[in-house]
């Protein structure tokens, strides 16, 4: 299966359009307040017609209620929900219930304990996503740049397909992705000039590195078989 690779936290037509022409397979948009990518909804509204099929449209957010992610999904048709909060299994079961659309969980990883959880949430959601465990103090569950110890994912055997994130940029991608053998990769922090700020050669060079990552790893493990 291809790599998946998802630009996360885009704000502007400009950047949308880097990561589109980049080849990006999906591309996410931020519901959260007090992040520095939060997208208030006429501006989703503005921005959803251009990815128009070139990729997946995913819609982050963090324990939104209901009617915040009615409103979401209203205004932009996402895709795809990723659920970035504590959100519980009982509460994916009811997100997909009531929108019917999949979803991705994100999981805060720092210890192995923190994969105890794993067999719940991948019996109900469409996707796992990896992330690092935000700091207790954290202002925002994600999107803080900081990468986990991807070790803990090596060997891991799961039914639903897991992308990778938390620190992700051009210069670490190749050896993330061969340790952990994620199907996907997620990146904002990566590829921003500062904190919100997409930069497109940054989206550019992190596409590019993904993808010759991507063929290295084919290469080994055709040689391995
Ligand atoms: O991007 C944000 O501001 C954000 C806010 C709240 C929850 C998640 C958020 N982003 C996601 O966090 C990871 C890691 O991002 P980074 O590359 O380390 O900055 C990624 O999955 C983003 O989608």
């Amino acid at each position: 299966m291809p790599l998946i690779v998802k630009i996360c936290g885009l704000s502007t037509i400009e950047t949308l359009d880097a990561a589109l022409q980049a080849g990006a397979d999906m591309v996410g948009f931020v519901f959260f307040p007090p992040s520095p990518r939060h997208l208030e909804l006429p501006r989703a509204r503005e921005l959803s017609p251009q990815v128009r099929g070139r990729a997946g449209k995913v819609a982050l957010t963090v324990d939104a209620d209901d009617a915040t992610l009615s409103g979401i999904i209203e205004a932009m048709r996402p895709d795809l929900l990723q659920l970035h909060g504590k959100e519980t299994v009982a509460r994916i079961r009811e997100i997909k219930r009531l929108f019917g659309l999949p979803v991705m969980k994100a999981i805060g990883v720092e210890t192995a304990a923190d994969l105890a959880e794993l067999p719940g949430y991948a019996a109900v959601a469409d996707r796992l996503l990896f992330d690092a465990r935000p700091p207790k103090d954290a202002t925002r569950p994600g999107g803080l740049g900081v990468p986990f110890d991807w070790r803990l994912l090596e060997n891991l055997s799961l039914e639903v397909p897991f992308m990778l994130s938390g620190g992700l940029a051009a210069g670490n991608i190749h050896d993330a992705v061969c340790i952990t053998r994620a199907g996907g990769v997620d990146v904002s922090s990566g590829v921003e000039s500062s904190p919100g700020v997409k930069d497109a050669g940054m989206i550019r060079d992190f596409i590019r590195a993904a993808r010759a990552a991507e063929t290295s790893l084919r290469g080994v493990t055709s040689h391995v078989e």
